[in-house]
């Protein structure tokens, strides 16, 4: 197979779709590997040797987009990739489509196979594609929390673990997955008191049980949410319904509650952020206030730290975009229950019910068009 590793362009985007070690990899199956100049340089890999481990390096974007038969990315297609996408081409990234109404009908319109990272699941229900990057956003979110909560950046000025003699900030994490995991435990690290709720109470069980003192569980509804925030310096969130827009667990009513400058680092942004009133924003701009509430809602936290983030993130991709090019994505998703449900849009149709939910379109089952292309 022919894949493509185009240089991401969305803002202070720095992460890559493959390594060197990926191309070597590839290369060892029997496949060819174009990369776009410079695509690396932010993770730390030049050109060279992208060529030294069997790529070829071609100089502009649409180059990558005309040669390749498999796209391998980190983000969503932005709207100058659009037209450069050719039917029946395959793309392997994060789509996170039910925030992105834009995008899903240009995906449908282009009639790509779009397999997006975030609904790959396990058995087990675990979605190895976008937990690495989970991890490193989770721990990347009591840090940024922690800045903007400095004064001059429009925070209340309380430092996460406060000092003998002066009480510690208030975390509040809503849900107990990856992201809310890991920034609880980084939180705690820091020495602030953390609160982590989540509707699954076994999850809140688990942590119960390996958390430091001071952290503690709490069932997640609206009366103990309400309850929370009040106290609350920094906001955590971290919900997820998988492929499905995350629901909106703080209102815009709510906020009059909060004291002027918390700061919430809604994770969840990429999937629409569990606060009503967080829109992405980007690196370059991070921040916005509405009722005295610092609003940091980046949707992709891991292009910060590219140098942990492209190995984290390549480590789990490697192994399926391997098993994508070996077999072709049809008989690759006939196989493996969880790169099947990676698929979201498939020649013009939507085939990943939290989509099709998410903007009112017909969905079509997977097997009808692993039926046609197979005929
Ligand atoms: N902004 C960014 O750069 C990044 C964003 N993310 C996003 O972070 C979000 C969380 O991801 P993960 O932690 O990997 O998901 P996860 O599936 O591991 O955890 C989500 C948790 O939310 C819980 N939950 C669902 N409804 C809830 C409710 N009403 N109240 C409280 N908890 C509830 C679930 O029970 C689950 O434990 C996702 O939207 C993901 O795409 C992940 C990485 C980077
Ligand atoms: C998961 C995601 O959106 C990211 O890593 O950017
Ligand atoms: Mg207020």
């Amino acid at each position: 197979m022919i894949i493509g590793v185009p240089k991401e362009i969305k803002n202070n985007e720095n992460r890559v779709g493959l390594t060197p070690a990926g191309i070597a990899e590839f290369r060892k199956h029997g496949h060819d590997v174009y990369v776009q100049a410079t695509a690396g340089e932010g993770s730390g890999f030049a050109d060279a040797e992208y060529e030294q481990a069997g790529a070829t390096i071609l100089p502009t974007i649409e180059d990558v987009y005309a040669k390749a038969e498999m796209i391998v990315k980190v983000k969503e297609p932005i709207a100058s990739e659009y037209p450069l996408i050719k039917e029946n081409q395959l793309l392997f990234t994060y789509f996170h489509f039910a925030s992105g109404e834009e995008l899903t009908h240009a995906m449908i319109e282009r009639k790509a196979v779009c397999l997006a990272y975030e609904t790959v699941e396990l058995p087990s229900r675990a979605l190895p594609l976008l937990i690495p990057m989970s991890e490193v956003a989770g721990r990347m979110a009591p840090q940024e929390g922690a800045k903007y909560l400095e004064k001059p950046l429009k925070g209340r000025g309380i430092l996460l673990g406060g000092v003998p003699g002066v009480k510690p900030a208030h975390v509040l994490v809503l849900g107990a997955g990856i992201v809310g995991t890991q920034a609880a435990k980084i939180a705690a690290g820091l020495g602030a008191q953390v609160t982590i709720m989540d509707i699954s109470l076994n999850r809140l069980r688990e942590l119960d049980d390996f958390m430091p003192k001071n952290v503690v569980t709490q069932y997640s509804n609206e009366y103990n949410i309400r309850e929370a925030i009040k106290t609350a310096d920094l906001i955590v969130g971290a919900v997820l319904i998988p492929g499905a827009k995350a629901p909106h667990l703080i209102t815009r009513d709510m906020l009059k509650t909060m004291r002027p400058g918390t700061v919430v680092v809604d994770v969840a942004v990429d999937q629409g952020g569990c606060i009503e009133t967080c829109k992405p924003t980007t690196h370059e701009n991070p921040t916005f206030i509405i009722d005295d509430v610092v609003h940091y809602c980046v949707a992709n936290m891991p292009g910060a730290v590219p140098y942990t983030s492209t190995l984290a993130l390549t480590n789990a991709t490697l192994p399926y975009a391997v098993k994508l090019a070996n077999l072709g994505w049809q008989e690759a998703c006939r196989r493996d229950e969880a790169l099947r449900l990676g698929l979201n849009v498939v020649h013009g149709e939507v085939v990943y019910k939290g989509v099709a939910d998410a903007w009112n379109l017909p969905l079509v089952s997977v097997d009808s068009v692993l039926e046609a292309a197979h005929a």
